[in-house]
């Protein structure tokens, strides 16, 4: 049966979405490498799956089609020339040597498909393999990664994310995710499920944009973060592409803060109704805009000549150009400690299953109750080990399916 992949909003219905459950990937993380790795303690895997499953049967019990990254992966990798490109893409790196290289690459090409999604998603230490002897392996250390593991798959939001009826595989910017989206992009041009059906936009070779700075205001607005991650240069070729493309008219580029705590736009405001964001309180009121539209087509996106208006405050643009009279920001009020604390831990990061019904995270009490009282239903979710890689449930995960708001 053919499927209406994409979504022109952050709160259509949300009728099918991809999530990865955390495995052994996150058991790869020690006080060494946790920075590097881009989580901020090592978290208790088993409490996390469990506090992952819930948060997937939340979602089904609302009647949400839950697709696990590593099953698209698995099922992709039945193909021989699937299995071949995602084998090449992951002993790329420069770091092997050709010794080490042709011994991973045959035995990977003897493992099932299973055991392929495994070595990919949590990587090969030096110590784990039995052959390929010589230089390389001497000298790195036993706990060397030879395929480094992926603990930040966990966050779907980041490595794809549709725009209308099209996906675009995104370029992450960090060096522990980067492969990340080889894996996302042989699922969306390889599974069956989307093979020759599938229309992409933007690639991991392209300018970095990642998923969680891209909101979708509303049909033909998109909302792009540029800061830590997506680059001034990237929220320009999304925007290219996405104009030429016709899947939106205008993209609101929106600086943040190079920091941490900041890292996605999707940190600090995230939508929950079609006209309602929730805003880390501690930023409403500097957080700018520039509205890039179109001057002139072309014959390709390279071509196109661009309008960039000048900063104005964020909410203003975003009215303007969603042609409502005001995008309202649901009045936290909390103090500005409070209003950290939440941020910190994923209280802005929530995931609307409709207009009006969020999930969030349990532990943003304040958040929570502010969001309640402005007529929210906020379906709370426990995620004590999940926040541990600072993302929440709208980092967790990538909707591919949305129930149009679009009604012509
Ligand atoms: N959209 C998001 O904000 N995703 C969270 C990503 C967290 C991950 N540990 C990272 O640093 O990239």
């Amino acid at each position: 049966m053919p499927h209406n992949h994409g979504a022109d909003s952050e709160v259509g219905t949300l009728t099918t979405v991809m999530l990865h459950r955390p495995g052994n990937e996150l058991k790869r993380l020690t006080p060494r490498n946790n920075d590097k790795l881009l989580f901020d303690g090592i978290p208790w895997v088993s409490r996390a799956q469990e506090e992952h499953d819930a948060f997937a049967d939340t979602l089904r019990q609302r009647g949400v089609e839950v697709l696990y990254l590593t099953d698209l992966l698995t099922e992709t990798l039945a193909s021989e020339e699937a299995r071949a490109h995602a084998i090449s893409s992951a002993l790329s790196g420069l770091h092997l040597g050709d010794t080490l290289r042709a011994y991973l690459a045959v035995a990977l090409a003897e493992a099932s498909p299973e055991e392929l999604t495994g070595l990919l998603t949590a990587g090969i230490r030096n110590d784990e393999v039995r052959g390929g002897h010589g230089l390389v392996t001497s000298l790195l250390s036993p706990y060397d990664f030879l395929i480094d593991p992926l603990p930040n798959l966990l966050f779907t939001r980041d490595s794809s994310v549709w725009v209308r009826d099209r996906v675009a595989i995104t370029s992450l910017a960090m060096p522990a995710r980067k492969r990340e989206t080889q894996l996302t992009e042989l699922i969306y041009t390889e599974h069956p499920r989307f093979a020759g059906q599938t229309q992409k936009i933007h690639g991991w070779h392209n300018e970095h944009v990642e998923g969680g700075d891209v909101l979708l205001l509303s049909p033909g607005v998109v909302a792009v973060g540029v800061g830590e991650r997506t680059t001034p240069a990237g929220v320009e070729r999304l925007a290219r592409q996405v104009f030429q493309a016709e899947l939106a008219h205008t993209v609101l580029a929106v600086p943040i803060a190079q920091e941490r705590a900041t890292m996605h736009l999707d940190t600090v405001c995230t939508m929950v109704d079609v006209d309602k964001v929730v805003m880390y309180p501690n930023v409403a009121h500097s957080l700018m805009a520039h509205a890039v539209t179109v001057r002139e087509r072309g014959e390709t996106d390279t071509d196109l000549v661009l309008d960039v208006a000048g900063a104005e405050p964020f909410l203003v643009a975003a009215a303007k150009a969603m042609q409502i009279d005001t995008l309202h920001q649901i009045d936290t009020g909390l103090d500005p400690v409070t209003a950290e604390r939440e941020q910190w831990d994923d209280g802005n990061n929530t995931l609307a299953l409709a207009p009006r019904v969020a999930v969030a995270y349990e532990r943003n009490d304040e958040t929570n109750d502010r969001l309640e009282a402005a007529g929210i239903e906020v379906v709370r979710i426990a995620g004590s080990e999940l926040g541990s890689g600072r993302g929440g449930p709208r980092c967790m995960s990538c909707p591919v399916e949305r129930q149009p708001l679009t009604t012509d």
